[in-house]
């Protein structure tokens, strides 16, 4: 299958994905190491036989190169930190989180930072429930990006569209840090952002950030839920809803 001169990848069991550009040169090499390297098995659907509604979200990280999406995702999905995951194009995931009330399935688009790939991003973005806009606190320069990511946001989702988190990323190296902590939570605040700062290396609150934003994504969801309306309304809300919050039960 081909997108947008982007051929996309399948791994066996289908739960990792790879988009993988088409142009000259690019590595397809590079890519099905790490296709490889990175294959999960898939999460049972445990939520079958009960009567907790399943919620599936997509979610994209997106920032500057090297600042440590793919480390997050990978950290997230499979508890382990190595030193060189660089992304071509995007790669996927998916988590599945059990919460008491409700079963969530988080479809991780994990994007590439290089720029040569900006073009492109838009189509990753599309279609999002959350996105977490990762800098890399040892470089300021990457929250200003992080920004630019913001603002291209804004233009395409209205405010309470998606879920944000802007996440700070590479605590463990505290002598490196070139942005506070208020720097980056003021931010946030401002923007009516969630915010954490994290390490995929010693793995400090990786799974808080995913868990923070399940979580907000279900408070929305109810709170929806909650706004009162009648008759064919309705009906047609709830449908709109299921086809853009690709909510099922199972
Ligand atoms: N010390 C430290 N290094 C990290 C951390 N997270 C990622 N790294 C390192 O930073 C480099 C880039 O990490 P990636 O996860 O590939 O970054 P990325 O944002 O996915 O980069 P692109 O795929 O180019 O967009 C690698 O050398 C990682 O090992 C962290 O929390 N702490």
């Amino acid at each position: 299958m081909s997108a947008s001169g982007f051929e996309v990848f399948r791994s066996r069991n289908a739960v990792l994905e790879y988009l993988i550009p088409t142009t000259p040169g690019a590595s397809l090499h590079q890519a099905s190491i790490k296709l490889k390297d990175m294959a999960q098995t898939a999460v049972p659907g445990s939520s079958l036989g009960n009567n907790r509604p399943t919620y599936i979200y997509k979610m994209v990280l997106l920032g500057s190169t090297s600042v440590g999406k793919s480390s997050l995702a990978y950290r997230y999905v499979k508890n382990d930190f190595k030193e060189s995951l660089p992304t071509v194009g995007c790669s996927f995931f998916t988590q599945t989180i059990q919460l008491e009330t409700a079963t969530i399935k988080l479809e991780i688009w994990d994007t590439a930072g290089q720029e040569k790939y900006h073009s492109v991003c838009h189509l990753y973005y599309r279609g999002a429930h959350a996105a977490l806009l990762v800098y890399d606190l040892t470089n300021k320069e990457t929250l200003n990006r992080a920004k630019q990511w913001l603002m291209e946001l804004e233009k395409e989702f209205l405010p309470d569209e998606i879920v944000i988190a802007l996440v700070g990323n590479k605590t463990d190296l505290a002598d490196e840090r070139e942005v506070a902590a208020e720097d980056g939570e003021e931010f946030a605040r401002s923007r009516s952002l969630l915010f954490m700062e994290t390490s995929a290396k010693s793995n400090h609150q990786v799974n808080d950030v995913f868990m923070a934003v399940a979580q907000e994504l279900l408070r929305r969801e109810g709170k929806k839920a909650a706004v009162p309306s009648t008759g064919d309304r309705q009906r047609l809300d709830l449908q709109a809803s299921r086809t853009r919050r690709g909510c099922c039960h199972v």
